[in-house]
């Protein structure tokens, strides 16, 4: 089947077209900049040449238009009509406590993702918008939601649970919720698929480092904690997001600094991580090489950023009294060596030991670790879009074979 996946962050969309049957994708795209006085779209077809156009694209619903009209206006072997699209899979980020799996979307599935607006302000609004733009454009195929949050519903209630008073999560469900899940659940299952581990009674600890970045434990094959908490600011030091922090400093903020719970809002997800720390950039290649130049605060924000990851993953062989693999994954955890290895290079107690030429030269091997090392470490690439368009698939197909729906 063909399958469109959808990706609406806040000022950009990624989307890729699918095919489920050999898992090929056929094409990628992205619109970046949207709202900007000019965005830009670039897109590239299997096997031809990528196009990079900049135009005014006011909202999603015009960058949506303008990747409808991209879609079938290139010179391509792969798609000819609209038509040869059989679903679309939309990435959701925040599902609450709703959605454990992925669903068609009807009307009461819309009305679930305006509801969790409030506790997920920077990534549902523009998820529906996503979603309302495309039904427009392909109103007679399924649409289909993948949560970010659904592979997270294993987590145990002692995990989930902060230590505030009770009703506070009662009255509003303010729990962990734990995103990126579907990077977490393809790494993980592709571990298992690699190495033929069996998931039962296995101990596994995925590093997914993007720009977001979480981590997660994952017992039996079900995710049993993660970094990323009630939203997607908790955990990890990520490239403009702080992670954790005494929630002291807010307040602290707010007074010395006269700061408004906007400003401390944007502080802490846009000014903080990476770029807060080194006042030079949020991308870790250019850290890297400023690092590599001698720049002292490009040195620190790595360290800050590596020191966190460590203490978690210490953290998660605790809580699962062991580990049996460390998975890195994203565009940090597939790209960087020097990052994979500040992270693991001081971590025998726990019985891991790096293959340095391995992790330096990775080419179709995914593993990383010395051949005695206790606890097996993996690089594999993550494709959330492939996760969202199987599922996309399946549901569409059931959803054909139920003649009263
Ligand atoms: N070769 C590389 N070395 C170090 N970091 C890299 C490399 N390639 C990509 N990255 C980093 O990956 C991050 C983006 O990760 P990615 O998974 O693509 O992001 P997103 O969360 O937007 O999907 C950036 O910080 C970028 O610098
Ligand atoms: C949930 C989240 O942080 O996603 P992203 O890494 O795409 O920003
Ligand atoms: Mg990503």
């Amino acid at each position: 089947m063909k399958i469109l996946v959808i990706n609406c962050g806040s000022s950009s969309i990624k989307y890729q077209l699918i095919n489920t049957e050999d898992q090929e994708s056929l094409c990628k795209g992205l619109v970046e900049r949207i709202g900007a006085v000019t965005s830009i779209i670039k897109q590239e077809f299997k096997g031809e040449k990528p196009i990079k156009k900049t135009m005014v694209i006011e909202n999603h619903a015009s960058a949506l238009k303008t990747i409808m009209e991209l879609l079938v206006e290139a010179d391509n072997d792969h798609l000819q009509t609209l038509d040869e699209i059989e679903a679309v899979g939309h990435r959701v980020v925040h599902g609450g406590e709703t959605f454990k799996d992925s669903v068609l979307i009807d009307e009461d599935v819309e009305e679930a993702i305006q509801q969790a607006f409030d506790i997920a302000p920077l990534h549902n609004p523009p998820n529906l918008d996503g979603i309302r733009a495309a039904k427009k454009h392909l109103p007679d195929v399924p649409h289909v939601a993948v949560f970010d949050t659904a592979f997270h519903h294993s987590i145990p209630k002692h995990a989930f649970l902060y230590g505030i008073p009770n009703r506070l999560y009662r009255r509003y469900k303010i729990r962990k919720y734990g995103f990126h899940g579907t990077s977490h659940y393809y790494v993980s299952r592709k571990y298992h698929q690699i190495t033929g581990a069996p998931k039962e009674g296995s101990k596994v600890i995925t590093c997914h480092l993007g720009n977001g970045c979480s981590i997660t434990a994952i017992k039996d094959g079900k995710s049993y904690d993660t970094s990323m908490g009630f939203s997607p600011l908790e955990g990890l030091v990520m490239g403009t997001r702080s992670g954790d922090i005494d929630p002291s400093i807010v307040f602290y903020l707010i007074e010395k600094e006269e700061l408004s719970l906007a400003n401390v809002h944007a502080l802490l997800n846009k000014h903080s991580g990476l770029l807060g720390l080194s006042g030079y950039a949020a991308d870790m290649r250019d850290l890297i090489e400023e690092a590599e130049s001698g720049d002292r605060r490009c040195t620190e924000a790595i360290d800050v950023f590596c020191y966190r990851i460590q203490k978690y993953i210490g953290s998660y062989i605790a809580a699962m009294n062991g580990v049996d693999a460390i998975i890195f994954t994203g565009g940090i955890g597939e790209n960087a060596p020097l990052i994979r290895e500040k992270v693991l290079s001081e971590m025998n107690f726990a019985g891991i030991e790096l293959d340095s030429k391995r992790n330096k030269e990775l080419k179709n091997e995914t593993l990383i670790s010395a051949d005695n090392s206790k606890v097996q470490v993996h690089v594999i690439p993550t494709n959330e879009e492939l996760v969202i368009a199987i599922d996309a698939a399946k549901i569409a197909t059931a959803s054909k074979q139920t003649p009263w729906a």
